[in-house]
């Protein structure tokens, strides 16, 4: 049996030379050791790195590439990649091709650790159970994904006076990315690394609106690089949102131009926020899983995005019309939590309610997130009992908003949060905190 398969290789580079698509599944999948080929290796390392730094990968720009990191010198190292670029493949084939690469290297490692076994077999003196031991843990790394380890509690124990040596030197500070809302950072500790978050609301309820609040504080406010996803406004409904919310100028007066030279100028200095922020937006009226996954993965690798939200969960187009609704919307937000994880960022889906308060399509996605958050408007008795709580903690504001934070799983649930929704500049503001 070969242990290695030098076509595929190939054709992993030739799939990551010819699409995008291609570059991100490989370096989401793949590690330059992975090949057996040095120069495959080296290509690999060359374009991912190109990648991350947005640029194109023409042969010139490998070249200058590989001269930084003193590969591709000799000559016919340079036609090999030449002749490489020049490959035509199709990139559905690319999952095929990457497993049978990890497959051939997981063989080579085993071969490795099994010769090593029968070498200290041949010891006089071997101590069999060390060797059965020995045996046993090689079998566990190779079946065992690399992400994934059995670990002892004193490991475990390691790891949690660390965390707590590191949260007493950053006493006070927000673990997580702020949420702008002073109660639901305590609770929260802000959308942390590795966090699903379900923001659902009826619809018109004002999810949207939430969200752009959020992106404000994280983005705007603190330089959290953010990626918006959306498929339901058009560009300048989200440019001109975030430009009355920013202005505290009514959107309606900027929709019909009905704004004075002073609130001009207040507009454009609030654009200024958003031009100078780590701020991306990816708009797309027909967007599936595939897609969001892979602009989440690009805007993480090219511009090191830590918080996404996705507006919203309904519009996703259905991919596999087999299965039925729930179960496909469920196995969407488990994919993002799992993606959540893997590149410690927290992502935060916009999600329906029914009229009676249930999440529209898939109650279990609930399950999935770390935070569930509703939106609710108050009743107009639930608003007099807010305003007369207001005047007695000395509130500025009167509350006409709830945040009900319904699961949260590193702290309190069931807290009802009190905020002001300005409805005609769409601001959420922290009443407690004004
Ligand atoms: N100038 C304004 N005056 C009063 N209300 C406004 C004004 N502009 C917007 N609104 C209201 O603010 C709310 C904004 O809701 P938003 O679009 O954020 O909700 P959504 O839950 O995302 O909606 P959808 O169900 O369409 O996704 C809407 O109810 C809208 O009618």
């Amino acid at each position: 049996m070969n242990y290695f398969d030098y076509e595929s290789e190939r054709s992993i580079i030739a799939a990551m030379l010819e699409s995008e698509e291609g570059l991100i599944e490989a370096t989401a999948a793949m590690q330059a050791e992975d090949f057996y080929e040095p120069r495959h290796q080296a290509m690999f390392d060359i374009l991912a790195s190109l990648y991350a730094q947005s640029i194109k990968p023409t042969y010139l720009e490998m070249l200058k590439e590989g001269h930084k990191r003193g590969t591709f010198s000799k000559p016919e190292d340079r036609e090999y990649a030449k002749q490489t670029i020049g490959f035509h493949v199709s990139v559905t084939q690319l999952p095929y091709w990457l497993k049978n690469v990890k497959d051939k290297a997981r063989l080579r490692k085993m071969r490795k650790d099994f010769i090593r076994l029968a070498e200290e077999m041949k010891n006089p003196i071997v101590d069999v159970n060390k060797l059965l031991q020995d045996a046993t843990e090689v079998i566990m790394r190779l079946t065992i994904d690399n992400a994934e380890k059995i670990e002892s509690g004193a490991e475990l124990v390691q790891t949690g006076k660390q965390v707590i040596e590191e949260r007493i030197a950053n006493k006070g500070l927000l673990q997580g990315i702020p949420t702008g809302i002073g109660k639901l950072n305590r609770l929260t500790g802000g959308w942390k690394a590795g966090d699903l978050i379900i923001v659902a609301a009826e619809s018109g309820k004002g999810k949207t609106a939430f969200a752009q609040n959020f992106i404000s504080i994280a983005c705007f406010g603190s330089d959290t690089p953010t990626l918006y996803i959306n498929s339901e406004m058009s560009r300048q409904q989200v440019i001109l949102r975030f430009a009355s919310m920013i202005s505290g100028v009514s959107n309606d007066l900027i929709k019909f131009g009905e704004i004075s030279g002073e609130q001009k100028r207040q507009i454009f200095d609030s654009l200024d926020f958003v031009e100078k922020s780590p701020f991306y937006h990816y708009h797309s009226p027909s967007l599936n899983l595939q897609k969001v996954m892979s602009a989440i993965r690009k805007m993480h690798i090219q511009k090191g995005a830590k918080l996404v939200i996705l507006d919203y969960i309904g519009r996703l187009d259905r991919t596999d019309k087999s299965s039925k609704e729930w179960e496909e919307v469920y196995q969407i937000v488990k994919a993002l939590k799992t993606l959540a994880g893997e590149l410690g960022i927290a992502v935060l889906v916009l999600a329906q309610l029914n009229d009676d308060g249930t999440l529209q399509v898939a109650r279990r996605m609930k399950n999935e997130s770390d935070i569930y958050i509703k939106l609710l408007p108050m009743s107009s008795e639930e608003q007099t009992e807010a305003s007369q709580k207001a005047r007695e903690n000395g509130w500025r504001m009167d509350p006409n908003y709830w945040i009900a934070v319904e699961k949260n799983r590193d702290g309190q649930a069931d807290v009802m949060v009190p905020v002001l929704f300005r409805k005609e500049t769409l601001r959420v503001i922290d009443v407690a905190n004004v």
